[in-house]
């Protein structure tokens, strides 16, 4: 069996990066950033007042001294003209400031009467100018890759860009496979369960900015299968889950296999996840053939699926950002695979979960932390610092 990060890195093989496509800037929240983009003006194009006031030369910032006001700024409406010493301009925030005003005096420390202001004596020493291009130049440039967020999406309007080029997202599609499976919401028969770790994958890729369908679920037959597999169209990647283990209904492999799926490997040193497999098939589409627990399949979602979409993606090849912190109690010695224990970090220490067992979605769904305990880890005691990727 191979390890863990041999896997990752033959997954890397064969994982491409998608197109770039060009998406409305309303659309590009949560996107990758595909080619650098450019600032088309300064910001603010102009010196702008910060503050509610009045523009003076700085000279005339003087406490007692009066001022003419010969006229108003406010954004959007510059004043027409020019200060000089012994003049005003009323200006509101976000306002051209006029030429000659090298000052912003804050109306709290105005008196006015008519069109004569007195400053105050107690004046603050803020110019309350935003200088122009203090933003940004034109020509600036957001660089590749980057996950788009919020505040990028308010930079690039600033910027004037309407249109963002983009990584394409990556389509997914995911088949449960098993003659046990049932939809949420069906009535399961007696021997039925309802298909979970499909939905929890898909809400995964989802997250993580990729296009996920439901295949229909795959019976564990051939012709159902093969039906499944031929739903895979334009996809860039297939997962599959379940049927990769060693049982007389374990298809998934074969079937791939005789319809041309290139195998890169199966089986690896991990726990859970030991029976996952990877290949590219004759679409052109990878596939991840997943373990059908359910703990195993998200587990493997996190370690392989989410690096590989990064990948797809342009946001580079590297794994799961692991950190580290002490254990709260001790932890016996691992076996041979490298073990991602369900765990809580709680005030910066790790309890590990006591039940292990890779079908158990309650306690997954508690654990917000995988302890990742290399092959023949030693037993560890209280304090002992472990890698833990956060979930
Ligand atoms: N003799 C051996 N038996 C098993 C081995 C082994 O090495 N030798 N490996 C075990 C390990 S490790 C795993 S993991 C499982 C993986 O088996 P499969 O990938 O073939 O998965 P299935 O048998 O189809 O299902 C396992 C389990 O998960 C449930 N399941 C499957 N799909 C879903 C789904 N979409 N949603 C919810 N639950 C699902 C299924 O009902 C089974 O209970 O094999 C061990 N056996
Ligand atoms: O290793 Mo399996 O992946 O126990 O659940």
């Amino acid at each position: 069996m191979i390890s863990v990060a041999e896997a990752l890195a033959l997954l890397f093989d064969i994982a491409k990066t998608l197109p770039v496509e060009t998406v409305p800037l309303s659309h590009a929240n949560g996107r990758v950033l595909a080619t650098p983009v450019t600032a088309r003006r300064d910001q603010p194009p102009f010196s702008a007042s910060a503050m509610d006031g009045y523009a003076i030369c700085k000279e005339d910032a003087i406490p007692g001294s009066q001022l003419g006001v010969i006229g108003e700024a406010a954004a959007g409406h510059s004043f027409d003209g020019a200060v000089e010493a012994g003049h005003a301009v009323r200006i509101f925030t976000g306002a051209p400031v006029p030429k000659g005003a090298s000052r912003v005096i804050i109306q709290e420390d105005v008196i006015r009467d008519g069109d004569i202001i007195t400053l105050n004596d107690n004046l603050d020493q803020g110019t309350h100018i935003r200088p122009k291009g203090g933003d940004f130049h034109a020509g600036q440039t957001i660089d590749t890759p980057r996950l788009l967020r919020p505040a990028d999406i308010a930079l690039m309007a600033a910027m004037n860009i309407a249109e963002v080029p983009v990584t394409r997202k990556p389509r997914v599609a995911i088949m449960a496979t098993g003659d046990e499976l049932v939809m949420p919401g069906e009535n399961p028969g007696p021997d039925q369960i309802i298909a979970s770790n499909s939905f929890g994958l898909q809400a995964m890729l989802r997250d993580l900015g990729a296009e996920a369908r439901l295949l229909p679920i795959a019976r564990d037959n051939v012709a159902s299968l093969e039906m499944a597999f031929s739903l895979v169209d334009d996809a860039d990647l297939l997962i599959t889950i379940g049927g990769a283990s060693v049982g007389d209904h374990d298809l998934v492999g074969d079937v791939a296999a005789n319809l041309g799926m290139q195998r890169s490997f199966y089986k690896i040193a991990m726990r859970p996840g030991k029976p996952l497999m990877a290949g590219r098939l004759k679409t052109g589409a990878m596939m991840i053939g997943l373990p059908g627990n359910p703990v195993s399949a998200m587990v493997c979602g996190h370690v392989f699926v989410t690096p590989v979409i990064r990948a797809m993606l342009g946001l580079g090849q590297s794994a799961a950002p692991a950190q580290s912190a002490p254990l709260a109690a001790p932890v016996s010695a691992n076996g041979p695979r490298q073990h991602y224990m369900r765990a809580h970090l709680e005030n910066g220490q790790l309890t590990i979960v006591e039940n292990q067992d890779s079908s158990l979605l309650s306690i997954l769904a508690t654990a917000n932390a995988l302890a990742i305990r290399p092959p023949n880890d030693p037993a560890r005691n209280t304090g002992d610092t472990l890698a833990y990727l956060p979930i």
